[in-house]
C-alpha cells in the first residue's frame, strides 16, 4: 500500500487536491482518510463546552486509532472510521467501513505533528496557500457549509487558528517531500501527483 499524507493550513485546500486527484483517477484502487474524523470523542461535554475546545491544537485528535487504522489497513484489514459532525462538534456514532485499497491518501491540518503517523507515510505532502486567502476561503466555507457566523469564526481565528498555525502546522512543513502552491488552482502539482499514483497502479 502506498500511503500518501496530505497537510496544510485550515483552507488551503487539501481537501479540494485531494478530489481534484481523485476524481481524474477515477479508480476504486485510491481511497481517502481524513484527519476530521478523528477529532477525539467528547460525548462527555455539553455543545456549549465542545464549542470552546481548541480544534487546532494536536492534542484534539485521536492519533492513536489513527495510527491504529492506518496500520490494520496495510495489514489488508478493514476498519470503521468514525463519523464526524462539524455542527455537533463531535462523533455521530456512526461509523464508515473502509476497506484496503493500493492507495491511502491522508489529508488534515495537524497529520504531520505526530511522529508514529508521520513514519506511516511514503510521501508527505505540504499545500500552501497565504494566510489571507485561507481566511477568506474558511469564512465563506464556514458559514455556508458548517453553521458559523462571521463574527464566530473571525474570532476563532484571532483567538486560535492564527496562533495554533504558527506553533503547530506551519512547521511542518519541513518534513514535507513536496510543498504544493495553492494560492490559485494547481493543476500541474496535482498532474505530478496523479503519476506517482498511477504508476503505483499498474
Ligand atoms: N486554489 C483555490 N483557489 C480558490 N479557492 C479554493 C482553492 N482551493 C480551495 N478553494 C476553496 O477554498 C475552500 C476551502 O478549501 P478546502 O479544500 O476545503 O480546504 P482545506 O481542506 O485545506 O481546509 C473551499 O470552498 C474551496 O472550494
Ligand atoms: O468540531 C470542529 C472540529 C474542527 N473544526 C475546525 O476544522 C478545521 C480543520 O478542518 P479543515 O477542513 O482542514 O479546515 C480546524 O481549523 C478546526 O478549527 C471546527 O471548526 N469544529
Amino acid at each position: 500500500m502506498l500511503i500518501i499524507g496530505i497537510a496544510g493550513g485550515t483552507g488551503c485546500g487539501k481537501t479540494t487536491v485531494v478530489n481534484q486527484i481523485i476524481d481524474q483517477l477515477a479508480t476504486e484502487d485510491v481511497a481517502v482518510i481524513s484527519q476530521d474524523h478523528y477529532y477525539k470523542d467528547t460525548s462527555n461535554l455539553t455543545l456549549e463546552q465542545r464549542t470552546k475546545i481548541n480544534f487546532d491544537h494536536p492534542q484534539s485528535i485521536d492519533f492513536p486509532l489513527l495510527t491504529q487504522h492506518l496500520n490494520d489497513l496495510r495489514n489488508n484489514k478493514p476498519i470503521e472510521q468514525p463519523v464526524y459532525s462539524f455542527v455537533e462538534h463531535n462523533r455521530t456514532g456512526e461509523t464508515t467501513t473502509t476497506y484496503p485499497t493500493k492507495v491511502m491518501i491522508v489529508e488534515g491540518i495537524l497529520i504531520l505533528t505526530n511522529p508514529e503517523l508521520r513514519d506511516l507515510f511514503d510521501i508527505k505532502i505540504y499545500v500552501h496557500a497565504d494566510s489571507d486567502e485561507r481566511l477568506i476561503r474558511r469564512l465563506k466555507r464556514d458559514i455556508a457549509e458548517r453553521g458559523r457566523d462571521l463574527e464566530e469564526v473571525l474570532n476563532r481565528y484571532q483567538t486560535t487558528l492564527k496562533p495554533m498555525h504558527q506553533q503547530f502546522i506551519e512547521p511542518t512543513k519541513e518534513f514535507a517531500d513536496m510543498i504544493i502552491p495553492n494560492n490559485r488552482y494547481n493543476t500541474v502539482a496535482v498532474d505530478i501527483v496523479q503519476s506517482i499514483i498511477r504508476e503505483r497502479l499498474t
